[in-house]
């Protein structure tokens, strides 16, 4: 059930009403105070912010039974998920203060005249001299935000903030927002191939599938610097990581185990190639038509790939079909498709990553009693597996060696190294993969990303740590 926080004003009239009346009326409509602010204290009336948890769904009924309660006045109804969106969440910040005109003549004209010089003889000086070492564009063209769908470049805004917010708090990493006013695959390359020589990585975001495979492909061809479609990859490695650990506790291995993937869009078919690549033998790909069948015929170019690896099962079957006796489902499709009856047909065991954000294939709640690991794109369960847990240590590392692009290896040093950070002691049903907020995943990430980019020959630079 999907909770919110909201801020409640309300003036009291202490003849006719006591808080303690606000408090039983908000609970019994389903909210849980965890905070009271007396806005203006009286002897008659009184101002108060109240916060109140609550699910979604039971917003309204609060709402309404505050209303209609004598003695109340409700003044307003802020949501704090909106609050923290008010003038957007990120801000440019200089590196130091221009105080006079000595300063003003370093960092401004005559001064940056010498240093453009120096870059215009030496491009890479750019790397040192400008903010491109440190600096990543998030690009999107708003087709595919979250499991919201094609809502456009001003509504994906948010997401790539957060995604900019993430970058920095979590792995120091500048990251800007560019949110594209086109779908054209050519101009979307055009465009990002001509604002890349400020940045140092470009992380492409909820461009949907299969335009973001060009798109993709084409940029990290064309460019020299790292290009990563987060949804595909990031999310394929945070897959591959939670389900080493998760094959643990259940005692599976990877190379006997049956997994279904839903939705072969951005994120399924990348993590299908990554299964495939760390050893999965029993795939069963299925997208809005049914499985995915080797030896089938598709348009999709990534689907006909796929029709064509021996790992993948030639049987028919709907969702709901082919999910009988599979041991893992990985879900990146959209909210709401299955329900406890389809999950108890899988095989003992099961492992379920339900991923579509902001909701799940499966609720959560439904889903609990009848797994044995439950995974979620979400912050509010347990296991929350999102792309989160790489694309800040990716970069970084990335970035940190210079590497010209994101290759293979790169990515399965991350899925290993994330999975790593779990101790063997750790390990449970609940706690397959690290929380974010824990320090040591993108050190982690980071420095396996740096070894796989070195032994590989994509590093430009050694990071000192590594001389
Ligand atoms: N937890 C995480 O880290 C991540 C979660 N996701 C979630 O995965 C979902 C898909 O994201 P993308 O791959 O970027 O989008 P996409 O648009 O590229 O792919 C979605 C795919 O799901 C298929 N699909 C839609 N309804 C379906 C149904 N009823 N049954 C089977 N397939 C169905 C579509 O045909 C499409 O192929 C979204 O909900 C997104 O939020 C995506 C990336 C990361
Ligand atoms: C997490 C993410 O990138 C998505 O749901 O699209
Ligand atoms: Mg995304």
């Amino acid at each position: 059930m999907a909770q919110t926080s909201i801020i409640l004003r309300i003036e009291l009239d202490h003849n006719h009403i006591t808080f303690g009346d606000v408090a039983a009326t908000i609970g019994k409509a389903g909210g849980d105070i965890t905070s009271i602010d007396v806005i203006r204290p009286g002897k008659d009336s009184s101002v108060r912010d109240i916060t109140v948890d609550i699910a979604e769904s039971a917003e309204a009924a609060v709402v309404e039974a505050l209303k209609s309660h004598v003695g109340i006045k409700l003044i307003n109804v802020s949501d704090r998920t909106f609050l923290a969106h008010l003038g957007g969440k990120i801000n440019i910040q200089p590196t130091l203060p221009i105080k006079n005109r000595d300063d003003l003549s370093r960092v401004y004209t005559p001064g940056v005249a010498r240093v453009c010089t120096s870059i215009h003889e030496d491009p890479k000086k750019a790397y040192s001299l400008t903010i491109k070492r440190n600096t990543v564009a998030v690009v999107t063209d708003g087709t595919a935000v979250l499991g919201l769908g094609d809502i456009g470049p001003h509504a994906a805004a948010p997401v790539m903030e957060g995604k900019a917010m993430l970058f920095k708090q979590l792995a120091g990493v500048d990251a800007f927002p560019i949110c594209l006013d086109t779908k054209d695959t050519e101009e979307i390359i055009r465009t990002v191939k001509s604002i890349s020589p400020i940045f140092g990585g470009i992380n492409l975001e909820d461009i949907s599938s299969p335009r973001c495979f060009e798109i993709e492909t084409r940029l990290a061809e064309e460019l020299d610097i790292p290009v990563f479609h987060d949804d595909q990859h990031g999310t394929a490695v945070v897959v591959v990581a939670g389900l080493l650990n998760a094959l643990k506790v259940v005692g599976k291995k990877i190379d006997s185990v049956r997994i279904v993937v839903n939705g072969i869009g951005a994120a399924g078919v990348s993590i299908c190639k990554m299964l495939l690549a760390a050893g999965v033998t029993r795939l069963v790909p299925v997208d809005r038509e049914g499985a995915i069948v080797r030896g089938g015929s598709y348009e999709h170019p990534m689907w006909q790939w796929l029709a064509e690896q021996p790992q993948v099962e030639a049987e028919k079957g709907t969702l709901k079909e082919v999910l009988r006796d599979a041991d893992v489902f990985i879900g990146v499709s959209r909210g709401g498709l299955l329900n406890a009856d389809d999950i108890q047909t899988m095989a003992p065991d099961r492992i379920v990553f339900a991923m579509a954000n902001p909701v799940p294939e499966i609720d959560p709640e439904e889903a609990l009693p009848h797994v044995r690991v439950l995974g979620t794109g979400r912050s509010d369960y347990p296991n929350q597996i999102n792309n989160v847990l790489v694309f800040p240590g990716i970069f970084r590392g990335a970035l940190d060696c210079r590497a010209r692009r994101i290759n293979e290896p790169m990515k399965l040093a991350a899925a290993r190294a994330i999975a790593s950070v779990v101790t063997e002691s750790e390990l449970n049903e609940h706690y397959i993969i690290p929380s974010i907020f824990n320090e040591q995943v993108v050190s982690k990430v980071r420095r396996a990303v740096i070894e796989a980019a070195i032994l590989t020959g994509t590093a430009r630079r050694t990071p000192k740590d590594f001389r």
